[in-house]
């Protein structure tokens, strides 16, 4: 048995469990790492990186479309043969080999098959072809199986064969038209790639787009996909049904068809088959843990990433693992722990720092607690918004730029705990407002941070000024 017992056993190969396995590795610990699937998880194949590839084209195309001079010279449409090459392209087809050389060249050992928990610091393995191998660890054993598809209760949605987020980011045939239920991060950013493969677009949004954002994200997102040709539907199917055709849509008021439909209405733990329950914790459910990602009332399993269901995004599980990784490492060798809010053992940034970009046109880019949630918590806030398109870098960038900012701050302390940005080409704002919030600058010492002029960035001085200076 002696060859099958490591320092760590990480089950999921996805960003988080490389990212952990990785550190662990690194601080001098020996890792197996356990993959079902492809290594590299849902972000490399069928959720991030693919989704993003099919809205780049896009994105780009009408970047060029509004700034005079370039609109003119840009004239004709998007090649769909060629952005769904490039869409192939970011994921490897479907291969993973790059990520499995990679995992060799950092030092961990790799094996295939489904794993199971077998009591505590104990897996097993079951491959493709049936054969049953035993894992032990001597120090920790890590869930990163991340999330599924969520199905909402909608009668025949099944028997229909809805699509999921992993048929919609690797599809190869474009359908006519193609039905989204939910008006989350999922729905819009889908809706947003399949008009521009050529779609006839309708996504059906019980609570308009984008809720948990500033509620003028949601509505310059809805605003431009109507504009774009979108129908976008107040409304829950209540009835599903494929025929010869596609699929019929019944909403209790009107009735729709669609050649496709997307089911991204949110995600459940990927945790009713990995052997939860001869640990004694409850199967299919989230996993609970503390800021070291160690699962609560254990002291040997740790859950990162979505499972943990903190923050459901690759940067803050991959956030999360480099604190795992180095803290199981910590814990092995006897040395002590950081576990202090913002120490180098804890995820701290995930309760009030969560960075989110969504890749819409116009991009939403929001970190931080909204203003509603700020007033639910009882945080004194001073809400101040700007018109991006008022600012003299955003009307470089594009003709007619359309945009809004908001920063929501502690009036008490005086420091940023929430920033919005929507407009185009808004994403790399972003990072600006983290460092503010996770660094809990003054209002006062911002305004000696200096934004260059002519750019986008000069709305932190706008926003700034509606503040008032200290
Ligand atoms: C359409 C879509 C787009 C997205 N876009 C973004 C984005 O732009 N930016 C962003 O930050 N986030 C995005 N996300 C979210 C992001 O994909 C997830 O947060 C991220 O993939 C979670 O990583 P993970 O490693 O926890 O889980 P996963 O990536 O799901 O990896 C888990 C791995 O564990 C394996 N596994 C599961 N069970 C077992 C088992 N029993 N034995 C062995 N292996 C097992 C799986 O095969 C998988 O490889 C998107 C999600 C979707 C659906
Ligand atoms: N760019 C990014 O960072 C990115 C992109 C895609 C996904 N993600 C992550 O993936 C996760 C999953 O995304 P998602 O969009 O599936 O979930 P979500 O939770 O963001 O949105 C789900 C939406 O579906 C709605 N809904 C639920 N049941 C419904 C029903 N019966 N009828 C109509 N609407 C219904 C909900 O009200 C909600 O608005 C998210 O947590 C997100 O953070 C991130």
């Amino acid at each position: 048995m002696a060859e099958n017992r490591w320092d760590v056993i990480v089950i999921g190969a996805g960003a988080v469990g490389e990212n952990i396995a990785d550190r662990a590795v690194q601080g001098g610990l020996s890792v197996v790492l356990v993959e079902s699937e492809l290594v590299g998880g849902e972000c490399s194949y069928w959720a991030c990186m693919p989704s993003k590839a099919l809205i780049r084209s896009g994105l780009a195309l009408r970047a060029a479309q509004r700034v005079d001079g370039t609109a003119q010279a840009v004239t004709g449409d998007i090649d769909v043969a060629a952005l769904l090459a490039r869409r192939d392209s970011f994921t490897s087809n479907w291969d993973d080999a790059g990520q499995v050389r990679w995992v060799e060249k950092a030092g961990i050992d790799l094996r295939r098959g489904h794993a199971r928990l077998d009591g505590a610091k104990r897996v097993i393995v079951t491959d493709d072809n049936g054969d049953v191998t035993t894992l032990n660890a001597n120090h920790a054993v890590v869930v990163a199986t991340g999330s599924d598809p969520k199905l909402p209760d909608i009668s025949g949605l099944v028997d229909a064969q809805p699509w999921t987020p992993r048929e919609a980011t690797s599809v190869k045939e474009v359908p006519e038209s193609f039905a989204i239920i939910g008006g989350g991060v999922v729905g819009v950013e889908m809706a947003t790639a399949y008009l521009d493969l050529g779609s006839k677009v309708t996504l059906f949004a019980r609570s308009g787009l984008l809720n948990g954002q500033e509620d003028f994200a949601g509505d310059l997102v809805a605003k431009a996909l109507r504009a774009r040709g979108a129908t976008i539907v107040t409304a829950s199917p209540t009835r599903v049904k494929r025929t010869a055709h596609g699929v019929e849509i019944e909403t209790e008021t009107e009735s729709f068809t669609a050649s496709e439909i997307l089911i991204a209405t949110g995600r459940t733990a990927r945790t009713s088959d990995i052997g939860l329950d001869t640990v004694g914790l409850p199967v299919g459910d989230w996993l609970s843990v503390d800021d070291t990602m160690l699962v609560h009332d254990t002291d040997w399993l740790y859950a990162v990433g979505d499972v943990n269901h903190r923050a459901l995004l690759t940067h803050q599980g991959k956030y999360q693992a480099r604190a795992a990784g180095d803290v199981i490492v910590a814990r092995a060798k006897g040395e002590p722990v950081d576990d202090a809010p913002w120490g180098s053992h804890v995820a701290t940034a995930d309760h009030g720092a969560v960075p989110q970009v969504t890749f819409t046109d116009p991009e939403v880019a929001s970190v931080g607690i909204m203003s509603a949630d700020a007033q639910k918590q009882g945080i004194d806030v001073q809400i101040v918004d700007y018109n991006i398109g008022w600012v003299a870098g955003a009307s470089l960038q594009a003709d007619n730029y359309e945009g809004q900012a908001r920063l929501v701050i502690d009036r008490e302390l005086q420091v940023i705990v929430g920033a919005t940005f929507v407009g185009q080409d808004v994403a790399e704002l972003l990072h600006s407002a983290t460092i503010a919030i996770v660094g809990e600058v003054p209002i006062a010492r911002l305004w000696h941070a200096v934004p260059s002029y002519p750019t986008i960035s000069e709305v932190w001085l706008r926003l700034l000024e509606a503040v008032g200076r200290p």
